[in-house]
């Protein structure tokens, strides 16, 4: 399935999902659907591992938390953020190394504390290598760090090869 792209999220400097500074993390790009979806693509590397050729479950479960705990930003103008409170995932294939991935994340229930949602990474075949449900209290941003846009550099990134539309 064809999902369009209708926009990117930003990208922070330190983060270990999507600091573009972080020589260790991931550097996930984000980018919106139209059918207010969020997909991450990314590609994990050596240092990502647990048993060799095979992507850490932990480092799955991070890539799986980021995506769902932004889809929330998709929903609104303002920016609405949470805090992980709880985060189940299956690992259901080995997910390789050095191939890009795709990440989808969505909400599916809102009230005005807390927020939950689902998610999945895709392998390249297509098949559905991770699933995970997450639940997140919403916090505003002051509370949760002492953030400064511009020393974390948290802006959009873009790059030449930013997609109009993704296939899953
Ligand atoms: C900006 C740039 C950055 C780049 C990154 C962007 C990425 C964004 C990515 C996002 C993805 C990555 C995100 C990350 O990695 S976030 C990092 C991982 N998560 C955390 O650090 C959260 C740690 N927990 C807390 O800080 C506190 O527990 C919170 C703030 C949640 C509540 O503490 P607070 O002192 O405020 O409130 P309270 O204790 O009076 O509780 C209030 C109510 O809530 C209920 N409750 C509490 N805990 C739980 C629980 N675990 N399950 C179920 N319910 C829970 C509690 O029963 C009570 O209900 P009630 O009795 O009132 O009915």
């Amino acid at each position: 399935m064809k999902h369009k792209i209708v926009g990117k999220q930003k990208n922070s400097k330190l983060c270990f999902v999507c600091g573009m500074k972080n020589d260790l993390g991931l550097k996930a790009h984000f980018y919106a659907t139209e059918g207010q979806e969020l997909i991450a693509l990314f590609k994990p590397c050596e240092e990502h591992q647990s048993y060799p050729g095979r992507l850490h479950g932990g480092v799955a479960s991070a890539v799986l938390d980021e995506t769902i705990g932004r889809a929330i930003l998709n929903k609104y103008d303002t920016e609405v953020w949470g805090v992980t409170i709880e985060l189940n995932v299956k690992f259901k294939k080995p997910i390789p190394l050095n191939e890009e991935l795709k990440v989808v994340g969505r909400i599916t229930k809102e009230n005005n504390r807390i927020f939950e949602g689902t998610g999945e990474i895709y392998l390249q075949n297509g098949e559905t290598a991770a699933t995970a449900y997450g639940k997140y209290f919403k916090v505003p941003l002051e509370r949760i760090a002492d953030f400064d846009p511009e020393e974390n550099e948290w802006k959009i990134i873009e790059k030449e090869d930013d997609p109009d539309e993704i296939e899953i």
